[in-house]
This record gives structure tokens, sequence and C-alpha cells, in this order.
């Protein structure tokens, strides 16, 4: 789905090859500042390397639309990022920019009752707690279904119920739908639960891959 070559970043990243297998989990694991967030939004294409390239579907992520790259490749990040407004304007957000049909009400209900949050449609988005802000977040991308969910992993600041919550619907998400995701995890028992394949991230570099 995706594939690396010869990327530079800054002096943060630097990776000959890697490929990210479509319709599987991948896991990136490493230690705090091995540079995993980092790749996650090279691939995302929300930073640029500074030599080599990344590619989607065999094409440059830099000559993609980032409008039709955006549709289809959807990143959970660490913090919950929520909009103005109440739990429904959340949910339908995504649809603007995808010039899609807002979906009824009772899929709404049934993605929320999927990301166990227990809010009205009129509650409003800003009162809600982090970890419900975080399963908000999850709930208005899985109703715009990615072809690839990139999992930032969710702040430590969360509750591990929330952080378990968002890991398993992602992986039932990518595994029901044939779908694909690549997600940080500091848990080597996440990745070999839940990775098709288990990348080892050091000091910007891959020191290991391995299919599980
Ligand atoms: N745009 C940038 N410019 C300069 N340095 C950066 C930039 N982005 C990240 N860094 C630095 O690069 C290193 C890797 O950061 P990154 O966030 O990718 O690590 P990480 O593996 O995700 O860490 P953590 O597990 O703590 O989230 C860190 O030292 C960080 O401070």
């Amino acid at each position: 789905m995706f594939i690396l070559q010869d990327v530079k970043f800054k002096n943060i990243l630097v990776i000959d090859e890697l490929e990210i297998p479509a319709h599987k989990i991948s896991c990136i694991i490493g230690p705090s500042g091995a540079g995993k967030s980092t790749l996650l939004r090279l691939i995302n294409n929300l930073i640029s390397v500074d030599q080599g390239q990344v590619l989607y579907r065999e094409k440059n992520v830099e000559e993609i639309n980032p409008i039709n790259l955006r549709r289809e490749v959807m990143m959970l990040p660490q913090k919950p990022v929520t909009f103005s407004g109440t739990v429904r304007d959340n949910l339908e957000i995504g649809f603007e920019l995808t010039e899609r049909e807002v979906p009824k009400e009772s899929i709404m209900k049934q993605i929320l009752n999927r990301v166990q949050l227990d809010k009205d449609l009129a509650f409003q988005a800003k009162k809600l707690s982090g970890g419900e802000k975080q399963r908000l977040s999850l709930a208005r991308i899985l109703l715009l279904k990615p072809e690839v969910l990139l999992l930032d992993e969710p702040s430590s600041a969360l509750d591990e119920e929330t952080e378990k919550l968002i890991i398993e619907e992602v992986v039932r998400y990518v595994r029901e739908n044939n779908k694909t995701s690549l997600m940080i995890t500091h848990s080597k028992r996440v990745a070999e639960t839940y990775g098709d394949k288990i990348i080892m991230l050091n000091s910007g570099k891959v020191i290991d891959e391995v299919e599980n």
C-alpha cells in the first residue's frame, strides 16, 4: 500500500526501504523519540521528505491531490481533535470535505454505540472528557470509511480502557472491511496481538521487521 524508498527527513529518519502492506495491520514500536510519529506524518504527507520518496499505491504521495489522499488515508492523532458544536456536528464535518451524503441519524447512533460514547447527538463536544473526545474522533473517522487508518498511540493521559477500546475498534474495522492500518504502539503485547507486521524503529532507523 505504501513503500518508502531512500527516505531522509532532517536528522530524524533514515529509511532505505520499507513496505506497509495492503489489507494488513502494521504496528510500529520503538522508544520515545525514535521517529514513530514522524513516520506516520510522512506517510500521510503532512510533512515532506527531504530525500527519497513515499509511494501510496505506486504514486508519490506528494503528487496525489491532497483532498483525494485525505479521503482514503486518515489519521487518528495522539491528542483528540474535536470541532466546535455538537456531537452531531463533529460526525458530519468530514462529509463536507468528501462531498458525500451525510449518514442517517440511526447510523450515527450506531457508530457512537460502537465506540461506547453514550451521549446525545445534541451534546456539546467541548464538554466531553479527553477519552470521550478520542472516541468521538474515532467515530467520525470510522463513519468516513477510510482505506487506510493511521493510529498514533492515544496519549498516555487517556485511561487504559479507552486506549484498548480504540485499538480494538480500529482492528475490528480493518478486519471486517478488508482495510489497512498502520498503528504506533509502545506495547509489544499490542503489536504481537494485533499486528500482521511489526516494524521496530530506533533512532530514526528500522532495526527490525517481523511478519507476525
Ligand atoms: N518537525 C520537526 N523538526 C525538528 N525536530 C522534530 C520535528 N518533529 C519531530 N522532531 C524530533 O524528532 C524526534 C522524533 O520525534 P517523533 O515524535 O517522531 O518520535 P516518537 O517516536 O513518535 O516519540 P514518542 O513515542 O515520544 O511520541 C524527536 O526528538 C522530536 O523532538
